[in-house]
C-alpha cells in the first residue's frame, strides 16, 4: 500500500501537497525523504547553498508516525504531514538551539518554543534547523555565524540571502521544506525573503509568540513565516499565532487571529487605495524600476496610488529608536532566556563573550564575526541604559508617536496600505567576495523595514522581478496594527496577476 509517488513535490504549495498526501499520491514519509535528499545534493555540496545547521534525525519516524495516523483518524490540519525548517533561534525539543553562535552548542531545551508547538500540533513535521546571522545580527556579514558559516544565495552565488533569517529563507527558496519559520527584529523576515523569491510576514507584535525563542530585543522582535506563496504564509500565520500566557504582549492575539488563507481575494487591487512611501526609493536603479512598474501594474487592476512621505525620524530610524532599544534590552532578555534551560550551556553574556574570543573558536574555521563580537561588548556595557530616560523616552513617547504618525498618513489618504521597496538594494555581495555589479547608493538599504519594527505594525513582503544579477526582488505592504488579513490580499492579489516568483537557478529539480 506504498504510495507510488506520482508527485512531484517541487516548487508544490501547501494545498497541493495536502491534497496529494489525502489522496495517497505520496506519504509523508516519502515527503521527508525527498527534501532530505535536496538538502544533501545542494546543502553541503554542488553550490553549497549552506542554510542548515543540523537535519533533525526524527524527522523520518515523526513522518511514518503521522502517515499512520492519518491513515486510522484522518489529518490533523492542512499542515498535516508537511516538512518545514526553523531558524536555528527557535526551541525544537532534541535539537541544540544555537542562535547561530558556537557558544550556545550545548544549549538544549526541553520545551519546544510555542511556536513550533503549535506547528507540531497541527501536524507539521521540523525538517531542519537553519542558519542565520549570529544571535540574529548580521554585523556587515549577512547570515554568517560561528556555528554554521556563510549561507548562499540559491539565485547567484556570489551574493548573500540577507539576514538574518538568511538559512530559512534560502531553503525554502532552494525546496528543501515546504515552509519556514523565522524572527524579525529590524527586518530578518523581510530582508531574506526580499532576496530568495519568498513572501516573509512580519505580523504585528502581539500576534505571534516569542516564547522559546533567543531574544534580540523583545520590543522589537517577532516571529513570523517564509513561504513561496502568499496562500501558504497565510496558512502558515494562521496556525502559528494566538495567544501564549508566557508572553505578555500576545494578550489579545486570539482575538484577532483569523483564518487568513480562507478569506484570501485575488482582486482586492481593485478598489484598494496605496499610499507610495518615496522616501524609500532611489537605492538602486533596478529595485526602483521593479517597484514602479508593480504600481504600474496595479493602477492597471484599479488601485489608486498616492504618493506619501514620512518625517525625518520615521525616515531614519535605526539611529533614535531601534540601535538604542536594542542595546539597552538585550543583555537581560537574553540571558532571563539562557536561565529557562537545562544546565549545560552558558548563562550570562559574558561567558558567550569568553567562549567565543576563546583560542578554540578564534582560530576555528568560522570564528565568530569580529564586529558581532563588538556588538556583543556594547550590549554588556549598555545594559544599564534600561534604565534611563532615554530608553524610556524612546518606548514610550518615540514609538508610539512614529506609530501615530503612520495611522494618521493612512487615515488622511485612507489608504489600506503603504507600499515600497522592501530593500532599497538587491542582494549584496556574500561579504567574503567582490562583485562590481553590485551598486547601492542607500543610505541604509534596510531602512523601510525600521518603520514595522518601531511601530509593531506588520508588512508583508512578496516577489515583485528580477535584477540582472539574477537575483529577487520584492515589494512591501505595510499597514496599521492587525491588519495582515488586508495586507495578505493585496499581496495576493498582486502575486496572483504577476507571479513574479521564479526557481533559483542553482537548486534545480532533480526529477526529470
Ligand atoms: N534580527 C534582525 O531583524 C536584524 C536585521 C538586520 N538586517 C540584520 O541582519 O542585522
Amino acid at each position: 500500500e506504498i504510495a507510488k509517488s506520482t508527485f512531484d513535490p517541487f516548487e508544490k504549495s501547501i494545498d497541493e501537497v495536502t491534497k496529494a498526501l489525502d489522496t495517497k499520491q505520496i506519504t509523508s514519509e516519502e515527503l521527508v525523504k525527498y527534501y532530505l535528499k535536496r538538502i544533501e545534493a545542494f546543502d553541503k555540496q554542488g553550490p553549497v547553498i549552506n542554510s542548515i545547521i543540523a537535519v533533525n534525525n526524527q524527522a523520518l519516524e515523526t513522518a511514518k508516525a503521522l502517515d499512520t495516523e492519518r491513515k486510522s483518524k484522518g489529518p490533523r490540519s492542512k499542515l498535516h504531514g508537511i516538512p518545514f525548517v526553523v531558524k536555528d533561534n527557535f526551541d525544537v525539543v532534541g535539537m541544540p538551539t544555537t542562535a547561530g553562535a558556537v557558544a550556545l552548542k550545548n544549549e538544549n531545551p526541553t520545551k519546544n518554543s510555542f511556536t513550533v508547538q503549535k506547528l507540531i500540533d497541527a501536524g507539521a513535521i521540523v525538517i531542519a534547523k537553519t542558519n542565520m546571522s549570529e544571535l540574529a545580527a548580521s554585523y556587515g556579514r549577512l547570515g554568517y555565524s560561528s556555528m554554521g558559516g556563510l549561507t548562499i544565495n540559491p539565485y547567484n552565488l556570489s551574493r548573500d540571502a540577507s539576514g538574518s533569517s538568511s538559512g530559512s529563507a534560502a531553503a525554502v527558496a532552494a525546496n528543501f521544506a515546504v515552509f519556514g519559520l523565522g524572527t524579525d527584529t529590524s527586518g530578518s523576515v523581510r530582508g531574506p525573503a526580499n532576496v530568495t523569491g519568498l513572501v516573509g510576514i512580519r505580523p504585528t507584535m502581539g500576534l505571534t509568540s516569542r516564547s522559546g525563542v533567543v531574544p534580540s530585543s523583545l520590543s522589537l522582535d517577532v516571529t513570523g513565516p517564509l513561504a513561496r506563496s502568499v496562500e501558504d504564509a497565510s496558512l502558515v500565520l494562521t496556525a502559528m499565532a494566538g495567544t501564549d500566557k508566557a508572553d505578555y504582549a500576545t494578550k489579545s492575539a486570539n482575538r484577532y487571529v483569523q483564518d487568513y488563507a480562507k478569506a484570501l481575494n485575488a482582486s482586492s487591487l481593485k478598489h484598494a487605495r496605496i499610499g507610495v512611501a518615496t522616501d524609500f526609493f532611489g537605492g538602486n536603479d533596478e529595485v526602483d524600476a521593479i517597484t514602479n512598474q508593480a504600481i504600474a501594474k496595479m493602477k492597471s487592476m484599479g488601485t489608486e496610488v498616492v504618493p506619501v512621505t514620512f518625517s525625518k525620524q520615521t525616515k531614519y530610524l535605526w539611529t533614535p529608536v531601534l540601535g538604542p532599544v536594542g542595546d539597552a534590552e538585550f543583555k537581560i532578555q537574553f540571558e532571563k532566556y539562557l536561565r529557562s534551560l537545562p544546565a549545560g550551556g552558558p548563562k550570562t553574556l559574558q561567558e558567550v563573550i569568553d567562549i567565543s574570543e576563546s583560542p578554540e573558536v578564534l582560530n576555528s574555521a568560522t570564528p565568530v564575526n569580529p564586529a558581532r563580537l563588538e556588538g556583543l561588548k556594547t550590549a554588556l556595557a549598555k545594559a544599564d541604559t534600561l534604565y534611563s530616560n532615554e530608553y524610556k523616552k524612546i518606548v514610550k513617547k518615540e514609538m508610539p508617536q512614529t506609530r501615530k504618525e503612520i495611522e494618521k498618513i493612512m487615515k488622511k489618504n485612507n489608504l489600506d496600505a503603504i507600499v515600497f521597496p522592501t530593500m532599497a538594494c538587491p542582494a549584496s555581495n556574500r561579504f567574503d567576495k567582490e562583485d562590481p555589479t553590485y551598486v547601492c547608493n542607500a543610505y541604509d538599504t534596510y531602512a523601510a523595514s525600521y518603520v514595522a519594527s518601531a511601530t509593531g505594525f506588520p508588512e508583508v513582503t512578496v516577489p515583485a522581478g528580477m535584477v540582472e544579477a539574477g537575483v529577487p526582488v520584492g515589494i512591501s505592504f505595510l499597514g496599521t496594527a492587525y491588519s495582515e488579513q488586508t495586507l495578505l490580499n493585496l499581496a495576493y492579489s498582486f502575486e496572483q496577476a504577476t507571479k513574479a516568483r521564479t526557481v533559483p537557478v542553482h537548486t534545480p529539480n532533480l526529477r526529470p
